[in-house]
């Protein structure tokens, strides 16, 4: 007897459930056959299909958010968005565990659409996978930021802090603006050897563009993007993600200009001049000849100096930044560094790095800085690369990692009071205090990914915030009725976290300290 139309439909409807049932089955066998019965780790329940999107707290600031999560259910929280995974990590000794410890399998990154957006495909050492090509470039930007090896720059760091200074005297209230003309000079010079004279160089005005896309993306924007990776096709016009969406693109082009432009320019003067100090003369001596084979060397060169003019460029202004409004609101810190520089500088010169060890309570205040404005709240996230098992629980692989650093920064346990800004937190008996966790240890993120520009960084935070202490009085700015603004401590969203308000004003802190400011014109001039 022949099949009639309805029963062939029939026996195709349940062919395909007996198929999904089939895949479903053997899909939770495989899964139980990874969790091998461990439980994953603790968190909110999960509904179907979208699991824990709803708990997603905070859209805004999600380590707020986290921090609560993490203090209901322990420092390692488990959430399922969309059926991605994500672990939230909420205390330093389970960082330490899974991520520096464990970073053969924890140190990879999702292929983000942001790169896609925003940058010329696999030029974002920060975004890149784990795996060969990330190496080769992490391999090439370590040589030259080591520790040893990124003392050839603080001559050029220090002459940008010299400028910062002269700079500063002469227009007292453009803070804000000379802190990033100070950063992007010393690295123009550092990287490619180029002079950034005053603030109408093009070059500012460029990083600035690299970076609005990068700040104007919110944390949320970002995981969305990751978890919904389609959603990049959606029109610039779309409500809330289309501006961020559109902000990311529109870094595009100063981002290949930095790559491709900068690195010709830096070459074209470097061969002209012989010029060899500047990095990117460095990275030609040793990689890219420009022979065929040596294609793929000269595009790790471009990434990297690229990278390292860049990389850096928020997250230490923003530092600065921050620096500048604890001073505003905490000047008996300003009083008591000044007496630590005036009795071991003096003030016929400016401190430097060799002062370093002496200089106590500025040591601390650097520390203060990094810890009280954090500002890489969740570091960047990293991505599991296999099954794992942390504490007992099952983390599988391809698991986002957000070690939530803020929340660490702010646990009253570990730093008491930890909304003020106490550099005597740091120190004992007139020295730094070993057993106070130093915030240096996860404000620069983890194992295989950790910031490779830290002691760059930090060799410069501690030059500009000696530097400036020493010769100025800093104050909140005045409003238009010549009364002092009234500050607050706030961060604002995004992947590099800015003080939400800043304004300060600096003047010398007496006259000789306006006489050191002017010899260092004159020594520039001659
Ligand atoms: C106060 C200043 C800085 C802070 C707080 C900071 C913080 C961070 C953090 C949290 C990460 C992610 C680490 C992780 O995934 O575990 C990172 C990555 C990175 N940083 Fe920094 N950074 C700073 C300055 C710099 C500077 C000056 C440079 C360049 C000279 C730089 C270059 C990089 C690069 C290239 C990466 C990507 C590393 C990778 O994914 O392998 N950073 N930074």
């Amino acid at each position: 007897m022949a099949l009639t139309q309805q029963s062939w439909s029939n026996i195709a409807a349940g062919s395909c459930l007996v198929l999904l049932l089939v895949l479903n089955l053997r899909a939770s066998h495989h899964w139980y056959a990874r969790k091998r019965g461990r439980p994953l780790p603790p968190g909110p329940k999960r509904l179907p299909i979208v699991g824990n999107l709803f708990n997603s707290p905070d859209a805004w600031k999600p380590w707020l958010g986290f921090r609560d999560l993490t203090n209901e259910y322990g420092d390692i929280v488990y959430l399922e968005i969309l059926g991605k995974p994500i672990l939230i990590l909420g205390a330093p000794s389970v960082m330490s565990e899974f991520l520096d410890k464990r970073s053969a399998i924890s140190s990879s990154r999702a292929l983000s659409p942001i790169t896609y957006l925003s940058a010329d495909q696999e030029s974002i050492i920060g975004f890149m996978p784990y795996g060969e090509y990330w190496r080769r470039h992490r391999r090439v930007f370590w040589q030259h930021f080591h520790p040893n090896e990124v003392r050839k720059f603080w001559p050029v760091q220090q002459a940008a802090v010299r400028v910062l200074l002269s700079k500063l005297l002469a227009t007292p209230s453009a803070c804000q603006v000379l802190l990033r003309y100070a950063f992007t000079a010393s690295v123009m010079k550092s990287i490619y050897g180029a002079d950034v004279i005053d603030m109408e160089d093009k070059r500012i005005a460029i990083i600035e563009e690299v970076f609005l896309g990068l700040r104007e993306c919110t944390i949320s924007t970002q995981f969305l993007l990751e978890f919904l990776p389609i959603l990049r096709y959606l029109p610039f016009w779309t409500p809330w993600i289309g501006k961020h969406m559109k902000a990311l693109a529109a870094s595009k082009e100063p981002s290949r200009h930095m790559i491709e432009d900068e690195f010709d320019e830096a070459k074209a003067r470097i061969e002209q001049s012989h010029e060899g100090s500047c990095l990117v003369s460095q990275l030609l001596a040793t990689h890219g000849g420009g022979e065929e084979d040596n294609q793929l060397e000269e595009q790790i060169a471009r990434n990297v100096a690229a990278n390292a003019a860049e990389a850096g460029a928020d997250s230490t202004v923003s530092t600065m930044e921050g620096f500048f409004l604890a001073m505003c609101l905490y000047p008996e810190v300003q009083e008591k560094a000044r007496a630590d520089l005036d009795a071991i500088v003096g003030l016929h010169r400016l401190p430097d790095l060799s002062d370093r060890s002496s200089l106590v309570y500025i040591e601390a205040i650097v520390k203060e800085s990094l810890r009280w404005h954090n500002v890489a709240p969740l570091a960047i996230p990293h991505i599991t690369t296999a099954d794992d098992e942390l504490r007992g629980h099952f983390i599988p692989a391809g698991t986002t990692v957000a070690a939530n650093v803020w929340a660490c920064m702010h646990d009253p346990d570990i730093y008491p009071e930890p909304n003020k800004f106490i550099p005597e937190r740091f120190i004992k008996d007139g020295k730094m205090d070993p057993d106070v966790l130093d915030p240096a240890s996860l404000v620069f993120g983890f194992g295989r990914r950790i910031c490779p520009g830290r002691y760059y960084a930090d060799a410069g935070l501690f030059m500009l915030i000696a530097s400036v202490l020493h010769v100025f009085k800093i104050y909140p700015p005045l409003d238009e009725h010549g009364n002092p603004v009234n500050l607050e401590h706030a961060q604002s969203d995004g992947l590099v976290s800015y003080p939400e308000t800043f304004g300060c004003a600096v003047k010398p802190r007496s006259a000789e300290a306006e006489a050191l400011i002017l010899g260092l014109q004159r020594e520039d001039v001659q």
